[in-house]
Parts: structure tokens; C-alpha cells; sequence
């Protein structure tokens, strides 16, 4: 019955549009609206707040990338943490790796994780493995209290600086990340478009070289179903052994379950930024 346009004070002028054929779920959390509905022709749709959060078409290109780009970046990673991600897509794809022993997950709305294992199944796989430990509240409070180098690698799958999210862009945050992990330690962080948010890229990357002493890129990849179809990651390490995030250094088994989306030559190009961007993002 109608289109679902995505319209936001963080995108003036522009709204993304997506057919619907049915709605499927809505619900106030304790923070924020929550919405499943059917599209036409990306699948299944997971809206927060008015912003599309996932389609079932395209959320391959996302979690693929948000969670191998770090994970690929160093050997053997063993000890993960993921902030936001209630949907379980990344879980699914940090699971891949045997190497990794443990995972852990701090997503602050219970209902993020219960409506997608009722309406998204294929991306909630996640939870099912043995070392997923999930921990509902705030990723700021759970950081803090983590020992100092927990981690090898810590994913901040969030949702934008508008709503629960605002805290996980800001430089207190990424001290608490800094000391959750080891040295030569990685973070990915989702981090808006260069298209939109050059403003916000700019704060984001000054902070992270403040904070992290090893190595600090942006990377991007395309999402069609998110504002201007393109969406970046901040790829950051701890002072320690050297991790160069252009050149993969893991491979996946990609036996069980093929990956749509993510291949080594893609993970180079992701750090291929146009002119723009790299004046503001190198320069810093
Ligand atoms: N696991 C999927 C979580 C989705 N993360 C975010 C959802 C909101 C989206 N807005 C894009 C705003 C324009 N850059 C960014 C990714």
C-alpha cells in the first residue's frame, strides 16, 4: 500500500524511496520506533526511526564489508566484540573465521534482535553459533568495564549519530574502544557517507588519530538502499605490530555459505577515495 520514502534532517532534500507490498511489524522500543515491512523488490526492510537499517537484497554489502575488512586485516583473529549489530548480520559473518574463539555482542535495544530473528532470519543466523554471547545495554558502559586489551577486534555496527547511536561517534568513545583492544588491535566503524557527512567524516577521522597510534583509513563500499548508495567504515589500530588494511593478509572459508559480496581486489579498491574526500580524509 504505498512507497516508504526515507526522509531525515541528516539527508536534506533527498529521500530514498522503497515500494511497499505489506507491513509487516511495528513497535516503540525503549528507544526508538521499529519497522519490518515487505518491499517490492529489495525483500524483507528493517527501519529505526524512519531510517533504513537493512533490506534482505542488499544487506550482504554491508555486514560482508564492515566485519572482513578489519578481520582480514590480521592474522588469526581470535577475541571479538561487536557494538550495535542487534540484527545478528555481522555475527554471521565474523563467524566464518575459525580462528576466532569468542564473541561477544552489546546491542542496546532488546527489540532490534527479537524482531530480526522473527522477520530475517538469514541475517539473525548469527546468534546460532556456540561463541556468540549477547549482552543487552549500552556499548559505551559495556567498553568501560572491559580489561584493557581484550580484544583483537571490536566492529561498531551502529546506526546514526541521531538516536541512541550519538555517543558512538564521539572521542570518549574511541578512547574506551583504544583500550579494549590489544596492541595492533583493529576497529571498523560505520561511518557515514562521503557524499552527506564530510563534516562528520572530518570530526570522526581527527579523533581517531588522536586516539589510535597505528594505522587510521577510511574505506567505502555501495548499499543502494542507504541515503546517496554509499557507505563508509573507519578502519583504525593500536599502537603495535603493523596492520596494513589495504593488503588482506586473512582468507575466508567461504565453503559453507559463499560470500555475496566480499573479495580481496574489493577490499583494496574500498580504500580507493575519490579527490574530494581524500583532500579532507589524508590531510587530517
Ligand atoms: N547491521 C546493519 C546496521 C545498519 N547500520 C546503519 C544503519 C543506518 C544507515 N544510515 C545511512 C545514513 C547515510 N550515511 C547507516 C548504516
Amino acid at each position: 500500500p504505498g512507497w516508504f520514502s526515507e526522509i531525515s534532517p541528516m539527508w536534506p532534500g533527498e529521500a530514498h524511496s522503497l515500494k511497499i507490498e505489506k507491513i509487516l511489524f511495528q513497535g516503540k522500543s525503549d528507544y526508538q520506533n521499529v519497522m519490518v515491512f515487505q518491499s517490492a523488490t529489495y525483500g524483507k526492510v528493517l527501519v529505526l526511526d524512519g531510517v533504513i537499517q537493512l533490506t534482505e537484497r542488499d544487506e550482504c554489502a554491508y555486514q560482508e564489508m564492515i566485519t572482513h575488512l578489519p578481520l582480514c586485516s590480521i592474522p588469526n583473529p581470535k577475541k571479538v566484540l561487536v557494538i550495535g549489530g542487534g540484527d545478528g548480520g555481522v555475527l554471521r559473518e565474523v563467524a566464518r573465521y575459525a580462528s576466532v574463539e569468542k564473541i561477544d555482542i552489546c546491542e542496546i535495544d532488546k527489540m532490534v534482535v527479537d524482531v530480526s530473528k522473527q522477520f530475517f532470519p538469514d541475517v539473525a543466523i548469527g546468534y546460532d553459533d556456540p561463541r556468540v554471547t549477547l549482552h543487552v545495554g549500552d556499548g559505551v558502559a559495556f567498553l568501560k568495564a572491559v580489561p584493557a586489551g581484550t580484544y583483537d577486534a571490536v566492529i561498531v555496527d551502529s546506526s546514526d549519530p541521531i538516536g541512541p547511536a550519538k555517543e558512538l561517534f564521539e572521542k570518549p568513545f574511541f578512547q574506551t574502544v583504544a583500550n579494549a583492544l590489544r596492541p595492533g588491535g583493529v576497529v571498523c566503524t560505520q561511518a557515514e557517507s562521503i557524499w552527506l557527512h564530510m563534516d562528520i567524516i572530518e570530526d570522526i577521522v581527527e579523533n581517531c588519530r588522536e586516539v589510535f597510534k597505528g594505522s587510521v583509513n577510511y574505506a567505502w563500499t555501495t548499499v543502494p538502499t542507504y541515503p546517496s548508495g554509499v557507505i563508509g567504515f573507519m578502519l583504525c589500530s593500536t599502537e603495535g605490530p603493523a596492520v596494513d588494511f589495504k593488503h588482506p593478509v586473512n582468507s575466508i572459508d567461504a565453503s559453507k555459505r559463499p560470500l555475496k559480496f566480499y573479495n580481496s581486489e574489493i577490499h583494496t579498491a574500498a580504500f580507493c577515495l575519490p579527490s574530494f574526500a581524500k583532500k579532507v580524509i589524508d590531510a587530517k
